[in-house]
């Protein structure tokens, strides 16, 4: 039986758990809060998944070394800003692992590294072991069991089927590729995207424009997401178009639901106020902006929501700026 470390009791680390026990994986999770850490050993985790009833094969701890002894897969589920500090003060708990995977969207803040990029750079791990899973797997639906797909990504693919096979349930069916740095942008752009959707329907705005938005979101990740070394399959598949979809059109997005409070006129500091769980879009917009700014590549949208979260540009100010763009076809 394969055993798996958690480390990270959030919506995600935690729902993800719950996908891993019921494929028949043993758990072993490390959170920061012991409250957290408490209930999870008593089947539940109500500040992040209310309701939901945990299996007994998962248990937690507060200490790290204890999370991961034995594992032989080692899941990352800390927000992306935090993965540095949070491997250096943990040491060396990767190195043992058969496998190390991140369910991190973003890109890192200075470096405008890949979160598997820091896992290798910090943790010591061999880019063969490092595996990335994403796609539309909103936590929630997933920890009520509505059936999804993902994408779990390795460049080594006995990797990403120990993986596949680590977290196959009857209501999460991964699909292995060879793709990591066109899997992980895709993740980590589509949140960017989710922001200026959500914007959108702040304004009030409807459908054609949400559409408009999506769509064009897409074009700017693959395009900038092949420039880096993505294979634009990837794009179109689950961990593209499939997250981008959900994420921009779900209430359940705290992307989505980020950028919409600033479309009613929040600024970016009353909505941090009000928002309890990660939104990744918000710090990683500016990480992808100067990813695509150093590879000289164009992302409107990206653009215009890093002016927006870092220089108080208001959502009018951005519709406005991205209509008034010179034409161009299509493809372009
Ligand atoms: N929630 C979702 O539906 C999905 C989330 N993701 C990604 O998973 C990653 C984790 O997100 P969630 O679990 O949703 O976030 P969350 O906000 O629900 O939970 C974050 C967890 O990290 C902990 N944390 C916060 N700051 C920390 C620090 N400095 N050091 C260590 N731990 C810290 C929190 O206590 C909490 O346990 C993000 O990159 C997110 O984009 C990916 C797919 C789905
Ligand atoms: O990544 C997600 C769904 O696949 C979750 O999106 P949010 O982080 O916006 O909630």
């Amino acid at each position: 039986m394969t055993s798996a470390a958690v480390l990270g009791a959030g919506s995600w680390g935690t729902a993800y758990a719950k996908v891993l026990a019921d494929a028949g994986t043993t758990v072993r999770m490390w959170g920061r809060s012991g409250a957290t850490v408490d209930e999870i050993n008593v089947g539940s985790n109500e500040g992040y998944l209310p309701g939901i009833r945990l299996p007994a094969a998962i248990s937690a701890t507060q200490d790290v070394d204890e999370a991961v002894a034995g594992a032989d897969v080692v899941v990352l589920a800390v927000p992306s800003q935090t993965l540095r500090s949070n491997l250096g003060a943990w040491g060396d708990v990767l190195t043992r692992a058969r496998a190390v995977v991140s369910l991190m969207k973003g890109v890192e803040l200075g470096t405008t590294k890949r979160m598997s990029e820091v896992i290798h750079e910090v943790g010591g791990v061999d880019p063969a072991r490092v595996v990335v899973v994403s796609g539309p797997n909103l936590a929630r639906e997933i920890a009520l069991e509505q059936p999804a797909a993902s994408v779990v990504a390795c460049t080594d693919l006995d990797t990403a089927e120990l993986v596949a096979r680590a977290c196959a349930a009857p209501y999460f069916r991964p699909y292995t590729n060879p793709d990591v740095v066109g899997t992980e942008l895709g993740g980590a752009v589509k949140n960017v995207i989710a922001l200026a959707v959500g914007m959108a329907e702040g304004l009030g705005l409807g459908d054609n424009t949400k559409a408009s938005i999506i769509t064009r979101g897409l074009a700017e990740t693959t395009r900038l997401g092949v420039r880096l070394g993505g294979d634009p399959a990837t794009f179109a598949g689950l961990a593209g178009v499939g997250d981008l979809i959900a994420t921009c059109m779900s209430p359940l997005s705290r992307n989505h639901m980020f950028g919409a409070n600033l479309g009613k006129g929040m600024t970016v500091e009353e909505v941090v106020a009000v928002t309890s769980q990660t939104a990744e879009g918000v710090k990683s917009c500016s990480s992808i902006y100067q990813l695509a700014r150093d590879h000289d590549v164009d992302v409107p949208i990206t653009e215009q929501v890093n002016f927006v979260v870092t220089e108080g540009r208001t959502p009018q100010e951005v519709v406005a700026s991205l209509l008034g763009r010179a034409r161009k076809v299509e493809t372009a």
